[in-house]
């Protein structure tokens, strides 16, 4: 326990909050990770976080202190003002408590603000000073860049509807008007597309990334795709000499604007570990999964698992009050037994009200279903459940609710929507 003995405070707190909760063999949290494997590498190895193979490699010095205010909802905690230094040691702060960090044994008055990029710009960090492209942004991927840029990163943007880009160039956004120009003009560039078909458009049609891609360069797909499309993207991306990285997110569209997604990667490891920083900022986790398709199958495996899932809640939406029950006590039955999911809480209460505001199009879980049932077929794994959830999705999308949230698919379980002549 020496090590344990020799770290600041901060680090003791997460990692003493992690042993408590019994969840030292493989759940500590990852400010416990990243600080415990960065500010001392001497840490027993079964008190390192697991999924976090590589946190941060580049930034031997850097640590994150977001998970102390997991429940902040304020994205623009994140912002330049949130970037706390102290000679060669960085911290993101999103407590808005220099005291905090303080507790890492240093005065709080030697901690200054600045910025990401003032940080690595001092230290000579890869990742963080790179030029960073962003195409796309729809609901994931404006939050996703908005975060980088809050966080100090050069970011380079386009999306197909031009409009989209301006909230972002008002944040200081550079602007180029197409994915090419994009990728000539940065070092690792971001998509984050509506489905196969967008994203390989995007990386390899006219005017596309891959025109503008080099060895030296990274290309990072943060789309959900099935594994042959992102195998094609990355085919396309590496015959320029660049590096490919496929990394889907898990979390919506609010996980998003609190960097708090998981990022299943794949790929390239030297462009893995080179964007790590850059995942940090708009995530709570990262997984490095071999070889390209893995991500994008670990994805679509998770998105089946939770499509199958609202389908079922809904179903026992209507049938509770069918039966006279009141749903909004099922919801918080569900929300205190083994089956509690934050989905059911946060998704409930509107669908009992027939709203869906959109995070997740519910046309965007239909296609991971589409996907994932595809995957099955290729190794012959039946998914009886998966298959009739689909369909379920398809008479939704069937009758016009494509854009709204996925948990409106509830609404192809009432009598109306199934027998309109009713
Ligand atoms: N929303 C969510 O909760 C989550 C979504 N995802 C996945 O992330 C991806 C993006 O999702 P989300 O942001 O919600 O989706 P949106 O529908 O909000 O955004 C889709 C983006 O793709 C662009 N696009 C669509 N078709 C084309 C095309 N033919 N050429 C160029 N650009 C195109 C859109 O451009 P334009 O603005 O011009 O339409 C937009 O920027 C999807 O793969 C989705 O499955 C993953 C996790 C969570
Ligand atoms: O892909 C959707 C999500 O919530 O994750």
């Amino acid at each position: 326990m020496r090590a344990f003995s020799l770290l600041p405070r901060t680090v003791k707190a997460a990692v003493t909050s992690d042993l408590v909760k019994g969840n030292y063999s493989h759940r500590l949290s990852s400010t416990a990770m990243a600080m415990s494997s960065s500010v001392c590498p001497q840490i027993p190895s079964q008190l390192r976080a697991r999924p976090i193979h590589s946190f941060p490699r580049k930034l031997p010095c850097a640590v994150s202190i977001k998970a102390f205010s997991s429940q902040s909802s304020d994205a623009s905690a994140k912002g330049k003002c949130t970037v706390l230094r102290c000679g060669t040691v960085m911290a993101f702060d999103n407590t808005g408590g220099i005291g905090l960090v303080a507790g890492a044994g240093m005065a709080a008055a030697t901690w200054e603000k600045c910025t990401v990029l003032e940080w690595q710009q001092q230290h000579g960090v890869d990742g963080l000073s790179a030029r960073i492209g962003f195409l796309g942004l729809g609901i994931m991927g404006s939050p996703m860049a908005q975060n980088l840029l809050k966080a100090g990163c050069d970011v380079t943007v386009w999306n197909r509807t031009k409009s989209k880009c301006d909230p972002l160039i008002s944040l200081g956004a550079k602007y180029k008007s197409s994915p090419q120009e994009v990728a000539i003009s940065c070092d690792v560039t971001f998509a984050m597309l509506a489905d196969p078909e967008s994203a390989v458009e995007v990386a390899c049609g006219k005017d596309g990334a891959t025109r503008g891609m080099t060895s030296g360069k990274g290309y990072v797909d943060v789309s959900t795709v099935d594994a042959a499309t992102s195998k094609l993207i990355g085919g396309h991306i590496k015959a320029t000499g660049a590096s490919f990285l496929e990394a889907p997110v898990s979390g919506s569209k609010k996980p998003a604007e609190d960097g708090q997604l998981i990022f299943l990667t794949a790929g390239d490891k030297s462009l893995y570990e080179m964007v790590g920083s850059l995942l940090d900022i708009m995530g709570k986790s990262r997984f490095y999964l071999g070889d390209v398709g893995n991500g994008a199958a670990m994805k679509l495996v998770v998105n089946m698992i939770m499509g199958s899932m609202m389908a079922s809640f809904s179903e026992g939406l209507l049938l509770s009050e069918k039966v006279g029950l009141d749903p909004r006590i099922l919801v918080e039955v569900v929300s205190q037994g083994a089956i509690s999911a934050p989905m059911y809480s946060t998704k409930g209460p509107s669908m009992i009200q027939s709203l869906y505001p959109t995070a997740f199009p519910l046309k965007h879980q239909q296609k991971d279903l589409r996907l994932a049932l595809g995957l099955a077929e290729s190794v012959s794994q039946p998914t009886p459940i998966a298959a009739a959830t689909n369909e379920l999705y398809k008479v939704a999308k069937s009758h016009g609710l494509s854009d709204q949230d996925f948990s409106a698919v509830i609404e192809a379980l009432k009598a109306k929507v199934q027998n309109p002549a009713k």
